[in-house]
């Protein structure tokens, strides 16, 4: 049998959280935000390989919505991303010592559940591992094998911190929803061509209700 993951989705308290796309947004920003976050949980806990969700956030805004989803809630202890990060991991191997941890960004408004499946699977193969973001500067996935020591490097240029952490880079053909993190208003339209998730898309066609404009 597969080895199952336990998946951390960390998510920022909303009044700081996606400050890129502000001008973009206005008044829908944080509302944005929160879509983002389901369409990702949503498709996490879509994937088979998947046996729990843990979103670590200090915001109750984005707490209930993502607790609606199926997703455990662990209380952010406000002490950065990777801090974060480090203790949805603990509570995940607390709970499920037997299962593989994984960190995956909360902006991934395209992913698919498939896509996020091969990854995984792919995963599984290595000591610790990750994807790079399609940018190939930062990194959207990082995970480790069961045992493993969960030692995530995210922030800014992630991408280099976790090859020379030895993480393996994983090279996936037609992963591009996994890869397609959302900061910038060219992102939030890459992801739009990909194919955006269901709460996203709401959001979107009140702030672009013509796309091609
Ligand atoms: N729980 C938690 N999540 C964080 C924290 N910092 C960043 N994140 C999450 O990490 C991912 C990448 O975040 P960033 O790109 O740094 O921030 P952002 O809010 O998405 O965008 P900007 O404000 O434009 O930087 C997103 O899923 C954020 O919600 C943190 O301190 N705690
Ligand atoms: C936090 C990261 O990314 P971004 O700020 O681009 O979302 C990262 O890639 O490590």
């Amino acid at each position: 049998m597969s080895i199952r993951w336990s998946l951390v989705v960390p998510v920022k308290t909303l009044v700081a959280a996606k400050t890129r796309l502000a001008e973009a947004t206005g008044p829908h920003r944080t509302r944005l935000a929160v879509a983002v976050a389901c369409d990702t949980v949503s498709a996490v806990l879509a994937c088979p390989l998947v046996a729990r969700a843990i979103v670590v956030t200090a915001d109750p805004a984005a707490a209930g919505p993502l607790g609606a989803l199926g997703a455990e809630v662990v209380p952010d202890p406000d002490l950065g991303l990777n801090t974060a990060l480090r203790t949805g991991a603990a509570h995940a191997v607390r709970l499920e010592p037997g299962h593989a941890v994984g960190a995956l960004q909360a902006d991934l408004p395209a992913l698919r559940p498939a896509e996020l499946a091969e990854v995984l699977a792919a995963a599984a193969e290595f000591d610790q591992s990750f994807v790079p973001d399609a940018l190939d500067v930062g990194t959207t996935f990082y995970g480790v094998r069961p045992g493993v020591p969960f030692t995530p490097r995210f922030g800014g240029e992630s991408r280099a911190r976790h090859l020379a952490g030895g993480a393996k880079e994983l090279l996936l053909p037609g992963v591009d929803s996994v890869r397609r993190d959302v900061d910038t208003p060219d992102d939030l339209r890459a992801a739009l061509a990909l194919g955006l998730g269901r709460h996203t898309a709401a959001v979107v066609s009140d702030l672009w209700p013509d796309p091609a404009s």
